[in-house]
């Protein structure tokens, strides 16, 4: 049959490896990249650092290729663990599956980060193609699963819950899997459910997680002891970039020990905070819902005087949902989001933009992500560096802080007399089941993800790039924050269509500093992954 032909997981590669700590390329399998692995023993691995395993972190896996090709692999359970049996997919016999052409991916397939291109520019960072291989690294009876959820909710966490466990007894044939409750600190604190498809069968209608979540409590080696005790050998890992920090040292920890227990990442963020991938899940559910509050806002603001509504929606660096949100609603005249400094007072401030506005149309709305402004909180707030048990900054309430402000501003010199209504849906935009785009985005990453693991891959994220699903290294996905870039067209794009000011003159507009490597974008074009600032800082007065 065509589907199977040229495409096994122990294919010759046709690349060249590079290994950081070696600076001559050689031709290698890119599965085999990391080099002096010590041979698996049955010592007790837990205390003595590399009784068996690796005493060392785990280096990035690259490879290159011609005309700039660069492939940020991800690990393999064979990269530590020598002469690991193989055995044929079993999808090859599942009636769904084995008539589809080309359904097992090729070893060499990769998914590019840059697809828009010039002649002469190089091909850039690709990754590691997700999908089911020819080759699998578990027998069925073998898999002994769990799955975990962590950080904040977002709509769509049971979706993904049930895809994998429905992907893994359905295609696979995998009946061990366990639900962690509560999560990090359910792994060594809190009691496990074990998951059948019967057991998630409607659990996709539900917002929230049906096995709870937590922030704080990520203990490395006792979720790792728990692991290795309770015979564990795929842990699914559904978090943020938080979780996904933690699932990292995870995974390092296992491969130190040397287990063969593939570690996959299943990123989470209503935020969309995440870099590298296209979008992360719950993010249309949770713009499609923030809709209902700024109609809500803008009935409000329009059926009386001088109406202003504010809405305050999540986003705590990252306004992506706050952008996607005024750029769907069309009611909304001024967009606040952690990106764009702006200030209150003076000429080209918010507080000239709304009475030219109030002057126009009567009314108008504001929306404004949790963490827009909050260096003009803290200059008028004096506030405590408060974190939550994770570790993450806690906010101010600039909504409640910019309404009164604007009641002040009114109230005083200016003598207009406002109505201003405060909305604050924050929770009712993540606390809802996902719509049905997220539903099948969630399929597809549930899927990907246990294609991965029983190929025995590990120590990776799973995502769209481009619109391909792709397995990613986790340093690439914690290392930096997804965030709106005001220089690029999204951003110039709403301005346009909110008339608002950009609160930048050309001075403010330092040098980008763009890193050679594309961003890959929500929706078209140019997005984000570069942390650094794009403007100076803004002040209050000018
Ligand atoms: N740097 C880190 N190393 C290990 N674990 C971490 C790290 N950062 C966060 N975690 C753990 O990840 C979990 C979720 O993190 P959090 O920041 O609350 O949410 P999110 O994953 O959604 O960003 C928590 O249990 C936290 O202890
Ligand atoms: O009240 P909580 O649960 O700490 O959540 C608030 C935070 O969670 C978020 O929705 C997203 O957080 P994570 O995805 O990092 O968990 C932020 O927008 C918000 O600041
Ligand atoms: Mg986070």
């Amino acid at each position: 049959m065509e589907s199977i032909s040229n495409c096994s997981s122990i294919s010759t590669p046709k690349f060249r490896c590079f290994d950081p700590s070696n600076s001559n390329p050689t031709s290698s399998n890119p599965t085999n990249h990391f080099v002096n692995f010590s041979s698996v023993s049955n010592s007790n691995p837990r205390s003595s650092r590399g009784a068996m395993g690796f005493s060392s972190k785990s280096q990035p896996k690259i490879v290159t290729g011609d005309a700039g090709y660069v492939l940020e692999d991800v690990p393999h359970l064979s990269d530590y663990i020598p002469d690991l049996p193989t055995h044929s997919n079993p999808l090859q016999d599942n009636p769904a599956y084995s008539v589809v052409k080309q359904y097992f991916v090729n070893d060499d397939d990769t998914v590019a980060q840059k697809i828009v291109v010039h002649k002469s520019s190089p091909r850039g960072t690709h990754f590691r193609r997700a999908g089911p291989r020819q080759r699998v690294y578990f027998e069925s009876d073998e898999v002994h699963a769990c799955i975990v959820t962590c950080g904040g909710l977002c709509p769509g966490l049971n979706t993904v819950i049930r895809e994998i466990v429905c992907g893994l007894y359905h295609m696979y044939g995998v009946n061990k899997i366990l639900g962690i409750e509560g999560g990090y600190k359910g792994f060594y604190s809190r009691n496990t459910i074990p998951l059948t498809p019967r057991v998630v069968n409607d659990i996709h209608k539900r917002g929230g997680t049906i096995l709870g979540t937590s922030r704080g409590g990520h203990d490395t080696s006792k979720i790792v002891d728990s692991i290795q005790d309770r015979g564990i050998n795929q842990v699914y890992i559904i978090g943020g970039d938080g979780t996904q920090k933690g699932a990292s040292v995870i995974f390092e920890e296992i491969r130190r020990r040397g287990l063969k227990v593939a570690v996959a990442g299943i990123p989470k963020t209503i935020d969309n905070d995440i870099p590298v991938i296209d979008k992360s899940f719950g993010f249309d559910t949770a713009v499609e819902e923030a809709q209902r509050a700024i109609n809500a806002a803008h009935v409000e603001a329009g059926s009386v005087e001088n109406g202003i509504g504010v809405v305050k929606l999540m986003g705590r660096h990252s306004g992506f949902i706050a952008m996607y949100a005024t750029l769907a609603s069309r009611d909304v005249d001024c967009c606040l989001i952690p990106e764009s400094p702006f200030y209150l007072e003076g000429k080209g401030g918010l507080f000239e933009f709304m009475e030219k506005r109030l002057k126009e149309n009567g009314h108008m709305v504001i929306v404004i992500a949790e963490g827009a402004g909050q260096d003009l909180l803290s200059e008028s707030i004096c506030s405590m560096d408060q974190q939550d048990a994770s570790g993450n900054k806690l906010l101010q309430d600039v909504g409640l802080w910019i309404s009164q402000r604007i009641k002040d501003y009114f109230a005083g010199r200016n003598k207009m007399s406002i109505t201003l209504k405060y909305i604050d849906p924050t929770y009712m935009i993540r606390a809802i089941p996902s719509i049905a785009t997220d539903n099948v985005y969630c399929t597809l990453l549930a899927q990907s993800a246990i294609h991965g693991a029983m190929a025995g891959y590990t120590g990776f994220i799973v995502g769209p790039v481009n619109g391909r699903h792709a397995y990613i290294p986790f340093h690439r996905v914690t290392e930096k924050q997804n965030k709106v870039v005001i220089t690029d067209r999204m951003w110039a794009r709403l301005l346009s269509s909110t008339n608002q000011p950009s609160f930048l003159s050309p001075k403010d507009i330092i040098e980008d500093n763009r890193e050679e490597e594309p961003p890959t974008q929500l929706l078209d074009g140019e997005n984000c992954v570069n942390n650094k600032p794009v403007c100076k800082e803004s002040s209050s007065t000018r």
